[in-house]
């Protein structure tokens, strides 16, 4: 898969040397969630019946965050972690569109005279609500007509699970309520968070759970405070282990930023400054303030117990 940044005009280089007739699916697709995936399925399948590239057009910073808008709140999956996904869909290109606020004032019809039509897209492939342009103005069905019958437009109905549309704004708020099942269920596949192994308050070691303090990466959607199962990969190696997010009452009275403290089981060995990303399978339980060390480490003691056979009884 390629990766190409664009920005809006597009220039007359690109447009004679990037264009070429491809099937195209258009959207946020912030988390690539399973109404994502049924999406860019579509077009991967289409564009394989046509025998065109396949790709995909997404836009950065996130419209939420350009456009200042009060709830926004990070992303789910960063530039790079899409672009992973996506290759491992088969698509062949990636356009990750510069939005800013004079994209944001693009008009429908320019979003379509100005980027759709001379990337010669062949079929756009979006999802039943897409829209796009200024205030969101457009909508799929007015695709075809705004490009004048220049490209096929492929509309996907709407994925759902129990009823419900499958949204990035529902497992926003399924991880910042702490319903990591739900988050989980509605990605189809365990959310995760990548980040540096730093220096943590070197307490862990003496409780007998050394802990990694991972410092994000990026500017993810922050789960819930909490203790949760957790199976974490680092250079090749996977691992299961126990992660805390919080802010250790036990020993803080004020802290408001929060830590991100993994335990790996069956690890020993010098990983900071390394990169570790963790998926977040199961929530244990809340954060809480101890009343003596002892019944901290008891604590922890039981969550990794409990982390084990929840883990395992996953694989069986
Ligand atoms: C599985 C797990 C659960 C934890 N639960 C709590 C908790 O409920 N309350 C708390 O104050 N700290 C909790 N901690 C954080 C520990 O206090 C922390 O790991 C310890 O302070 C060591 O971190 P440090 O070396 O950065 O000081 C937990 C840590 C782990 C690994
Ligand atoms: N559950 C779904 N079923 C079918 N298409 C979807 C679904 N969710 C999103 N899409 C489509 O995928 C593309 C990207 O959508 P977008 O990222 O805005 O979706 P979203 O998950 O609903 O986000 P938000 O919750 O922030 O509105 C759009 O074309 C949209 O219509």
């Amino acid at each position: 898969m390629e990766t190409i940044s664009l920005s809006y005009p597009l220039t007359e280089q690109f447009i004679a040397t990037g264009a070429r007739p491809q099937v195209l699916a258009i959207g946020q697709f912030d988390g690539l969630h399973l109404g994502h995936a049924s999406v860019i399925e579509t077009a991967v399948k289409l564009a394989d019946e046509l025998g065109l590239p396949a790709s995909v057009m997404t836009f950065h910073p996130h419209p939420k965050e350009v456009m200042k808008k009060g709830d926004y709140d990070g992303y789910l999956t960063p530039p790079q972690e899409k672009e992973r996904l996506l290759r491992s869909m088969g698509v062949d290109y990636m356009y990750i569109v510069e939005f800013n606020d004079a994209f944001s004032r693009v008009s429908p019809q320019n979003f379509v005279t100005g980027i759709l039509v001379p990337l010669k897209v062949h079929t756009a492939v979006v999802g039943f609500d897409f829209r796009y342009g200024y205030r969101g103005e457009g909508q799929a069905g007015m695709l075809r007509e705004l490009s004048e019958n220049a490209l096929d437009v492929n509309t996907v109905p709407p994925f759902l699970i129990d009823g419900e549309k499958v949204s990035s704004s529902g497992i926003r708020k399924a991880l910042q309520e702490g319903d990591i099942r739900l988050a989980n269920r509605w990605l189809g596949r365990s959310y995760s968070l990548t980040g540096t192994v730093m220096h943590g308050e070197k307490r862990g070691r003496q409780l007998g759970f050394p802990t990694a303090n991972l410092k994000l990466a990026e500017h993810y959607v922050i789960p819930a405070s909490g203790v949760y199962a957790v199976r974490a990969h680092h250079g090749g190696r996977s691992f299961e282990g126990v992660m805390n997010v919080g802010v250790k009452p036990t020993f803080h009275d004020d802290a408001a930023v929060s830590w991100f403290e993994v335990h790996l089981f069956d690890f020993s060995g010098d990983i900071y400054d390394e990169s570790l990303s963790v998926e977040l399978v199961h929530f244990l339980r809340e954060e809480r303030k101890f009343g003596s060390i002892d019944e901290l480490i008891a604590q922890i003691t039981k969550d990794a117990e409990t982390a084990k056979s929840l883990l395992k009884a996953e694989k069986a």
